[in-house]
């Protein structure tokens, strides 16, 4: 399913539990301005190529607005505008004073150079300048872009605005990056899992993921934990042991294979049969829409924790709920990243650095608010955990827009 009818359809059902009324909904809905530009380079080979870059800013109701950037080859409008509308919520819901927002390149960043890269990041920079801006949207990374994008990010926009480090978050730490951003949205994975599994009386056991920036920290933090990983996919391909396999000496692979490809001490899987695999928790960490209805039927994990964003279709969803499956939604699961992104904006702001401990004890305490918040409204509404989560974010965006004088 469409990435933005996915998204529609889930904050619709939120609307109608809320009884919203029906203007404020559709203004709900309408994004607030969508940006799409032509960003052409020249390689290193001396040809020209040309990229279309997006940044759709969706609500500012709450603060400014806030968003990663991604690099991938299928960046295209509706994916981002369901992107953005997911982080209006999801900043509501970790009560987080920003609204939501979300960019991209459609290009695959394996095809180009640092260079390539870096050229790349400046002129989609020059062209959305005037548009961002510390009080008004705050990109960050997501897929395919870190902290150098990001440091090239707030390079140029200073060129035109006067150094400004806190435009951009998830920056390198030399730059004004927090302590603890890049493993935040792992470590806020790993706080979601266990406030979700000691309410049902369990601890940390198997799991799969996505292998990426938050895949890889997810799989970390919980192998530290005492998790038992038992398969984990990349572009590169899909592994699995249903032992564990050896976290540390995986990282190290991937470091120096860049992917998890020709790992020893697991088997390769096709990447389709990793979704279906026998384990408790099932963790996506890359692409949406990749739990449907066309698998959805095959999977064995009792518990899913939405790393990705939107990861699983509104049809799967009405499947896993009959089959008892309980789905830790993204704009709750992976809102560490954001909320971690938010305390580098303040440290920047107020010129101080805090130490990684206070981030992280900061983070566990917001998740564990936030989950608390989902819960309540479950009740409320007698819903599942993604319409808790929902009601709670457009509720208060709601709120918000109501009281900053919606109806004149
Ligand atoms: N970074 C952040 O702070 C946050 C990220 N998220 C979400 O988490 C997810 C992952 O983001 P992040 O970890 O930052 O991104 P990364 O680019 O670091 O990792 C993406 C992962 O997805 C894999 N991947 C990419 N394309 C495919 C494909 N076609 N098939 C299978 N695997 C693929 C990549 O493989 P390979 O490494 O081999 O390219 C990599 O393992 C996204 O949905 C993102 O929106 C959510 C909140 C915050
Ligand atoms: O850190 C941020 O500002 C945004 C992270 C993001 O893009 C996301 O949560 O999906």
């Amino acid at each position: 399913m469409n990435a933005l009818v996915a998204t529609n359809r889930n904050f619709k059902l939120a609307a109608r539990l809320l009884g919203l009324d029906s203007k404020l909904e559709k203004s709900l809905l309408i994004p607030f301005r969508e940006i799409k530009v032509e960003c052409t380079i020249p390689k290193d080979d001396g040809t020209l190529a040309s990229f279309v870059g997006f940044r759709v800013q969706h609500d500012n109701a709450r603060g400014p607005m806030k968003g990663g950037i991604r690099y991938h080859p299928e960046v295209e409008h509706d994916e981002v505008n369901a992107l953005a509308q997911l982080m209006t919520w999801k900043t509501a819901v970790a009560n987080i004073p920003y609204g939501g927002a979300k960019g991209g390149i459609g290009c695959d960043p394996r095809d180009l150079s640092i260079s390539e890269l870096e050229r790349l990041t400046r002129v989609f920079t020059q062209k959305i300048h005037d548009l961002i801006g510390i009080h008004a949207d705050v990109p960050a990374p997501d897929m395919g872009t870190g902290p150098q994008t990001m440091a090239w990010m707030l390079d140029e926009y200073s060129k035109f605005h006067g150094y400004s480090p806190a435009v951009v978050t998830g920056k390198p730490i030399d730059l004004g990056g927090s302590l603890g951003r890049d493993a935040a949205t792992g470590r806020g994975v790993l706080f979601a899992t266990e406030a979700l599994l000691n309410e049902h009386g369990k601890a940390i056991s198997g799991k799969k993921i996505g292998f990426g920036n938050v895949g890889s920290w997810a799989a970390r933090l919980i192998h530290e934990k005492g998790g038992k990983i038992v398969a984990v996919s990349d572009i590169t391909g899909a592994i699995k042991n249903s032992k564990g396999i050896d976290i540390p000496r995986l990282l190290n692979h991937v470091k120096e294979n860049k992917g998890v490809k020709g790992f020893e001490g697991a088997d390769s899987l096709g990447p389709e049969s990793i979704l279906v695999e026998d384990c408790d928790i099932l963790i996506p960490a890359a692409l949406g829409g990749i739990i449907n209805r066309e698998n959805a039927n095959e999977i064995k994990a009792k518990f899913i924790i939405e790393a990705a964003n939107h990861p699983t279709d509104p049809e799967a969803d009405e499947i896993l709920s009959k089959k008892g499956v309980i789905i830790l939604p993204d704009i709750y699961a992976n809102s560490g990243g954001v909320t971690v992104s938010y305390f580098e904006w303040v440290q920047n702001i107020q010129g101080f650095l805090w130490d990684e401990e206070k981030v992280n004890n900061e983070l566990k305490t917001y998740m564990t608010k936030a989950f608390k918040d989902v819960k309540k409204m479950c009740q409320v509404h007698n819903c599942d955990l993604r319409m808790g989560a929902f009601t709670l974010g457009v509720n208060r965006v709601a709120r918000a827009t109501v009281m900053r004088g919606w109806e004149a």
